[in-house]
């Protein structure tokens, strides 16, 4: 049996997490796979309930669990609270820490049916995307220290550091990874002005001349990586980069698969502990109204199955169901251009219909 710590969090977290644990039950009764969930508040909605956004409770449900199932944290009814007691600051980041979660994978698919939502003309993915994203998650300027506003309010300080063996530890994924698919790495940094960047290049070049000179290493600098993402997407096979420009380029990248309710992500640590959530945040904007993509959410509940538990058929499945929903031509407003065979679908129809799927 499993032990599934499930944290909604806030915005459109419960309404994308009630889809994912319906895939989540339909497909553990088809195999056999006994999961328990165990709900928490986490973020704006346990700040209300216990004035802190990672309530003890929560933290020991995690502790306790073999995987975390995460939505999402944060909206503007708590934006102006002190930055610790904020949702993202308060919740996400220090439960990444506290977990050692270092290595967030994000991986970058078209499923064909959304060819026309792409950003990108069709001549662009005539053969497909399939990109993953390597991020460092534990360190980098969203934890670097110091970090504050000085008292009088007229300037302010984030620092931005990593280790030799911060970096060393996702390269090595990165490099792993890439050799079970299509043998290339990119390295995206700044070198050209940050010094942590001259020491991310110099550390990833090494281990690659050490260990993995089999595989195809280049490096880039993460502006031009932006633009050659939009530009020429399939030169990518494995991108590998710190904390912050892999958070920006991912958003970036979920565009070439239509938007950002389809990407999900995993984040794991040494020992194969994970958190699985979709890379976007709650949505304010539609929060409430039933409209927000589940698909990234539930395909984090088969990242989940795959990465954690072990169960990659399960997993698969899911997908498969996904990629048959949208074949039949099922679109929730995100994702939706209007074209013969569209059928405009809510969230709860799009779970429902990926259910009857599996
Ligand atoms: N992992 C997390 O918990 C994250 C939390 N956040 C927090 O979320 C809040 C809102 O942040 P934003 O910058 O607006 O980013 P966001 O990712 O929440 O939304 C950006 C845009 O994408 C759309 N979108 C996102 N997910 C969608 C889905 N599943 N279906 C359809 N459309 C979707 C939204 O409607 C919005 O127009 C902030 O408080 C932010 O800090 C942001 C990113 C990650
Ligand atoms: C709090 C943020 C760092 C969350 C986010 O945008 C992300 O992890 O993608
Ligand atoms: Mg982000």
């Amino acid at each position: 049996m499993y032990k599934i710590a499930v944290l909604p969090g806030d915005g459109i977290g419960p309404e994308v997490m009630k889809q994912a644990i319906k895939v989540l039950d339909k497909i553990s009764q088809k195999h056999n796979i006994s999961l328990q969930y165990e709900f928490s508040d986490v973020g704006g909605i346990a700040i209300d309930k216990y004035d802190t956004p990672l309530p003890e409770h929560t933290l020991k449900i995690c502790e306790n669990s073999d995987a975390i199932l995460f939505g999402s944290v944060g909206g503007p009814k708590w934006e102006n609270l002190p930055p610790d007691k904020q949702p993202e600051r308060g919740a996400l980041l220090p439960l990444r820490k506290h977990f050692n979660l270092f290595a967030n994978i994000r991986p970058v698919k078209v499923f064909k049916p959304l060819k026309d939502s792409c950003s990108l003309k069709d001549n662009l993915i005539e053969d497909g995307i399939d990109i993953v994203i390597f991020r460092e998650l534990t360190s980098g300027i969203y934890f670097g220290q110091p970090k504050y506003i000085s008292k009088d309010k007229t300037y302010a300080i984030d620092t931005m550091k990593y280790s030799v063996s911060e970096i060393e530890r996702i390269a090595r994924l990165a490099f792993e990874a890439a050799r079970i698919r299509n043998n290339r790495v990119t390295s995206v940094d700044k070198a050209n002005v940050l010094m942590s960047s001259i020491l991310w290049r110099e550390t990833v070049t090494k281990l690659h001349e050490a260990e993995y000179s089999d595989v195809e290493l280049n490096h880039m600098y993460v502006d031009n990586a932006a633009m050659q993402l939009v530009r020429n997407p399939n030169q990518f096979d494995v991108i590998l980069t710190g904390n912050m420009f892999g958070d920006i380029l991912s958003d970036e990248a979920a565009m070439l698969s239509g938007s950002l309710g389809m990407l999900a992500s995993a984040s794991i640590n040494e020992s194969g502990f994970g958190l699985y959530e979709p890379i976007g945040g709650t949505a304010p904007d539609i929060a409430g109204q039933n409209i927000a993509n589940p698909i990234a959410q539930i395909l984090s509940a088969a990242y989940m199955l795959r990465y954690s538990l072990k169960h990659d058929v399960a997993a698969t499945e899911i997908e498969k169901a996904i990629e048959e929903v949208l074949n039949k031509g099922y679109r929730t407003r995100d994702i939706y251009t209007g074209k013969e065979g569209e059928v405009l679908v809510n969230t709860d129809e799009m779970g429902d219909l990926i259910v009857e799927n599996l």
